[in-house]
């Protein structure tokens, strides 16, 4: 997946993967990630999901990176609140108070720039992802967040019945990606309701990532 196909994706409004309401696992699980009250929590590949909003409202700090400006300025209008907005080397820093999301390519994110992170949540980032992306994926994220603790929430599925994205990240792999950088605990492994795309059956596993 280029950044192209994600822009279309953005452009024609083909974003199946948002929620629109805050994400189940991480109302369910957040206290897992051991948080102060007044933690950073870092979202990956964020779009513009509602996590962001019930996660401030939390008084809990966020920082976001997203590719899609159409998202992130989608995602300021639906906070309501006007982004102040600058720029943060090749990419740009659209804060709000609690509030950081860099807007550009997150490879092109450093750990300096982004600054001290609390945790970690990943929805439908690492899964966005084509197989020979993920290494190089885990290993920056696992480097611009100091290991801090993670929530992933992954899918798993048969890959022949469906292409991806999301594409189906097994066990193994989540094993394989973090299990030398973290303690890896499944917390749930559910299935996803009506199938991925309402048709291929899937799983929906959520993992705590913590330092080894
Ligand atoms: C499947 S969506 C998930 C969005 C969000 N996590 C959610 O749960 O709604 C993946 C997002 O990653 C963004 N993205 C893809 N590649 C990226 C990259 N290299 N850097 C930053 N964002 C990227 C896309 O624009 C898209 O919004």
């Amino acid at each position: 997946m280029d950044a192209d196909f994600w822009h279309a994706r953005w452009t024609a409004n083909q974003i199946g993967f948002h929620e629109g309401k805050p994400n189940v696992h991480l109302e369910a699980r957040l206290a897992r990630l051991g948080l102060a009250a007044d933690g950073r929590v870092f979202l990956p590949l964020c779009g513009k999901t509602r996590d962001i909003a019930w996660l401030l409202a939390r008084g809990l700090r966020v920082a976001g990176a997203e590719l899609s400006p159409l998202a992130v300025a989608q995602l300021f209008e639906e906070l309501g609140v006007a982004p102040e907005i600058s720029a943060a080397g090749p990419l740009e820093l659209h804060r709000a108070p609690g509030l950081d999301v860099f807007v550009g390519d997150i490879f092109a994110l450093s750990a300096d720039r982004l600054g001290p992170v609390d945790a970690v949540y990943d929805r439908a980032a690492l899964v966005a992802l084509p197989p020979s992306m993920r290494p190089p994926y885990a290993a920056h994220l696992a480097a611009l967040a100091a290991r801090a603790p993670q929530l992933l929430v992954c899918f798993t599925y048969d890959q022949t019945q469906a292409e991806g994205p999301p594409f189906s990240v097994a066990a193994e792999e989540v094993e394989a990606l973090y299990g030398a950088a973290y303690r890896l605990e499944r917390l749930d492994n559910c299935p996803v309701p009506g199938g991925l795309r309402g048709k291929v059956p899937a799983k929906e596993n959520v993992w705590l990532l913590e330092p080894a």
